[in-house]
């Protein structure tokens, strides 16, 4: 006989029951007032939720029109999985930057990670482990003995496409293109691009091909709405399928290994010239002669290769578009230039402080067009309180950069081009948003390529104004060829459609200027590539 009578394990099991029915009904109305709680945001279907509500490309430009209906915070599901855009400045830094602890995750990117071979890519990592490594070797690699090194290269690379283009101006925009990688290529590695056939070229040629392959297969569309399919090997899909992401995944391996490789070979014969990869290698050296951390190095290296050129040569096109259809502000650009290269020489970094409006002219391509229109996705490690909203742990967070940008109450008539936002050519303004802020990223997931890319982009800008008068190409009955100014969208980048111009040189002394610039930068590489321009 127990200790207890039957009346008394009885009253006790009544109590457990009641006790745990209270428990229950506490937690299903808590799930139902979280649920209440959500931020607004248009219904969906049942399991798959909003999956047909967004286009496959330029889901910004969604997010901003559902902005009308729903505000400046926006709730998805699809699939199962939850989506918070943030469609306003104020949201994006309230979420991304002052709660930057909780929101510097990033969801899973399992099929680029397992079938694609980019598991190696910071940018596919949560933000925890060797990640906050990396990123300080990323930093430290620019600093100020390395820094003045890169922008030589940055500015031997705009001199070289000023040059390219007086030869084959029709060729501007694969210039362009070519011009963002060999710049990158020579910061990471240090190696300096001559040949059009260079292997370092191929192998970028070569991962962005079989990626845009990968990307088009239909596993991994299947993939997308299923993930866990990407615990099995592609080949499930089939052999046409398999072929498709092995070459890709040999592409990635290909583009950690082989540069990386060819460079350290150069610091050990003490034959390198300054990179990201010289300096890890040398900060990273032990006694024993053995690298630490070399698997790092290799792979920021890469990542750093890979994530630069592409927002870069977008930047850059866009500044082209821009001075196409603001001839005045071209001529307004190239007045401010002349006067402070009065003495006959081309404008170096130097001269930045004194050029403001070209400054001025950088936010505004920042602002004008978003190269980045949705930065990369974050994701919530937390449950978060947001102004009365409960937003579940694990909740993806879409800022909006575009949406940003257009803020009519920070910038009036946001689709004018107008330097003059930022600055009356004398000095930069300071009582004014800052573009880089949404350009870049956000918290603690920011670019760490963004002083790289700020000042590539600046030494181009200048480098043409000086040299060209950059013109709308006429068509045979003389009409002049409108570009289209709005942005082809990708998953990541938006880019500019493919458009036509003139390049006019500005006087054939502007040309024997840059000729001779050229030849004064880096003098130590002596491979022309183009002969002197006429
Ligand atoms: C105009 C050029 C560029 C633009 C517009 C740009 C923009 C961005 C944006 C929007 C992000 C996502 C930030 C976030 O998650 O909030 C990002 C991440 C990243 N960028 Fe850039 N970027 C540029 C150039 C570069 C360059 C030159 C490098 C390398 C030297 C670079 C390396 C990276 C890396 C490694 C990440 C991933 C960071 C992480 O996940 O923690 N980017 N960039």
């Amino acid at each position: 006989m127990g200790l207890l009578s039957n009346e008394t394990r009885l009253a006790a099991l009544l109590c457990a029951s009641l006790a745990l029915a209270v428990y229950l009904l506490w937690r299903i109305k808590e799930a139902r007032s979280k649920r209440a709680r959500l931020p607004p945001g248009p219904k969906g279907y049942p399991i798959i939720g909003n999956y047909y509500d967004l286009p496959a490309e330029g889901s910004h430009l969604q997010y901003s029109e559902w902005k009308k209906s729903y505000g400046d915070l926006i709730f998805l599901n699809i699939l199962g999985r939850n989506i918070l855009v943030c469609n306003s400045r104020e949201t994006v830094m309230d979420i991304l930057h002052k709660r930057g602890a909780n929101s510097a995750d990033r969801p899973r990117m399992p099929i680029l990670e397992r079938w694609c071979g980019f598991g190696w890519a910071i940018l596919t990592w949560k933000y925890d482990g060797e990640i906050h490594d990396r990123r300080k070797m990323i930093f430290q690699s620019m600093n100020k003995d390395t820094m003045p090194h890169y922008e030589q290269y940055m500015h031997k690379e705009a001199l070289d496409l000023a040059r390219r283009i007086l030869a084959t101006p029709e060729r501007f925009l694969s210039l362009i293109d070519r011009m963002t990688g060999t710049t990158i290529i020579r910061i990471a590695y240090g190696h300096a691009v001559y040949t059009e056939h260079d292997q370092w070229i191929g192998l970028v040629n070569n991962v962005n091909g079989s990626f845009r392959e990968a990307s088009k297969a239909p596993g991994t569309h299947i993939a997308e709405v299923l993930p866990l399919l990407t615990l099995f090997p592609a080949w499930i899909f089939g052999r046409k399928e398999a072929k498709a992401f092995k070459a890709c995944y040999d592409s990635m391996n290909d583009m950690v290994n082989l540069p990386y490789n060819m460079a350290k070979k150069q610091v050990e014969r003490q034959e390198a010239a300054p990179s990201m990869t010289r300096w890890l290698i040398e900060q990273n050296m032990t006694p024993d002669g053995s690298i630490a951390n070399e698997h790092m190095i290799k792979e920021i290296t890469a990542e750093s290769f890979s994530a630069g050129a592409d927002v870069t040569e977008a930047m850059i096109k866009v500044f082209i578009l821009a001075m196409l259809v603001n001839p005045d502000i071209q001529k307004k650009a190239q007045a401010y230039i002349d006067a402070v290269v009065a003495d006959g020489r081309m404008p170096t970094f130097s001269d930045r402080p004194l050029l403001p409006y070209i400054d001025g002219i950088l936010k505004e391509i920042m602002r004008w067009k978003v190269v980045s229109p949705i930065a990369l996705p974050h994701q919530l490690t937390n449950d978060e309180e947001y102004n009365g909203y409960f937003i579940p742990a694990g909740t993806m967070v879409v800022p909006n950069s575009y949406e940003c940008a257009r803020d009519e109450s920070i910038f009036p008539e946001p689709e004018e081009f107008r330097p003059e936002r930022f600055t009356d050519g004398v000095k930069l303004f300071t009582n004014i948003v800052e573009p880089r802020d949404f350009a870049f990223g956000y918290g603690r997931r920011v670019c760490p390529g963004r002083q790289i890319a700020d000042s590539t982009v600046w030494i181009t800008i200048v480098t043409m104004l000086y040299v060209f008068d950059i013109r709308k190409a006429t068509s045979p009955d003389g009409q002049p060829i409108e570009p289209d100014l709005v942005l082809e969208n990708s998953t990541i980048t938006s880019f500019p459609k493919p458009f036509v111009c003139d390049f006019i040189p500005r006087s054939a002394q502007h040309i024997e200027i840059l000729n001779a610039t050229y030849d004064f930068v880096l003098p130590s590489a002596t491979t022309k590539p183009v002969p002197n321009a006429v």
